[in-house]
């Protein structure tokens, strides 16, 4: 006889209890192929609004849909079983009031399959996410460069220098106390990050935010070289799959040109017609 255990996924309790031992490690994914690839690799997944700039080809992530987020998300849940799932809830599908943050959260927890969403603010989404928590719904918050804001900070601009710094603690901690299970430092001074993960009780999970965070995220397409519209100064590139892809895809036309694909092991069927 022989019982068949399934390893479950991780929960937002694993990402919770990792602080101070090992470091969460994160990617983003929004397709099932890429998602499967990572799954037995990452912590965590993240379904981020990115998309909207890396598959989309929008200059920012404000055109992103709850639409959007719904259909890449059920892909990358098919895809994956061992990491926590967790999507960014788009621009203006939370931030009006906590009501509106909650129907959306369970369109992402119901129809897509997430087990938690990602919302940016610190202390004034406190109180969203906690609303949120109280009733169910894992937060992670994100705080430091808040990419929705775009508009609003007039460009994608590293943040906590000066007094910014005391604002971004007040944001980490107001995120805390609401109740998020970890928070999301983006595009902040190591310092910062570094105070910032020493005072809160919840794991930090840094995006330029420097080694001293309890964990690390990266779009997955900047770290494979696949996205190469810009590249932000934190970026490692550990593949060049741009590069990669070019020269099969040159391979392949060198070959429909000059007749030497298909070859006879490529046919589908031989014999006489009829
Ligand atoms: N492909 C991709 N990677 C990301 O990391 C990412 C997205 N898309 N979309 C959503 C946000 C936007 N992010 C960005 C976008 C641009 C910069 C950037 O150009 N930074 C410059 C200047 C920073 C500054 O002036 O302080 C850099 O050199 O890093 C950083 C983060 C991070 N997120
Ligand atoms: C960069 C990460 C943190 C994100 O929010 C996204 O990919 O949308
Ligand atoms: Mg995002």
């Amino acid at each position: 006889m022989s019982v068949v255990v399934e390893k479950k996924r991780l929960t937002v309790r694993d990402i919770r209890r990792a602080k101070g031992k090992t470091p969460i490690v994160s990617l983003t994914a929004y397709t099932a192929p890429i998602a499967k690839l990572l799954d037995p690799h990452v912590d965590l997944i993240l379904v981020g609004d990115s998309l909207g700039m890396v598959i989309y080809g929008y200059e920012t992530t404000v055109p992103v849909t709850l639409e959007m987020m719904i259909r890449h998300t059920e892909a990358v849940v098919r895809a994956s079983k061992r990491a926590l799932v967790v999507t960014d809830l788009p621009f203006g599908t939370y931030q009006e009031s906590p009501e509106q943050a909650f129907r959306t959260s369970v369109r992402v927890l119901q129809e897509a399959g997430a087990q938690a969403v990602k919302i940016e603010g610190g202390v004034e989404m406190a109180p969203t996410i906690r609303f949120l928590v109280e009733r169910g719904i894992p937060v992670l918050g994100h705080i430091g460069l808040v990419p929705q804001s775009v508009n609003a900070i007039g460009g994608f601009v590293t943040q906590g220098r000066g007094t910014g710094a005391a604002k971004l603690l007040a944001d980490a901690e107001a995120v805390t106390e609401a109740g998020a299970f970890a928070v999301v430092i983006e595009g902040t001074i190591e310092e910062v990050a570094a105070e910032i993960t020493a005072k809160i009780a919840i794991p930090t999970i840094g995006i330029g935010a420097s080694v001293a965070c309890d964990g690390q995220v990266l779009v997955n397409d900047d770290m494979l070289g696949l996205f190469s519209d810009f590249t932000p100064k934190f970026v490692k590139r550990y593949a060049d799959l741009s590069g990669t892809i070019a020269s099969a895809v040159e391979a392949y036309a060198d070959d429909v040109r000059n007749r030497r694909f298909p070859g006879p092991e490529h046919v589908t069927a031989r014999g006489p017609a009829g």
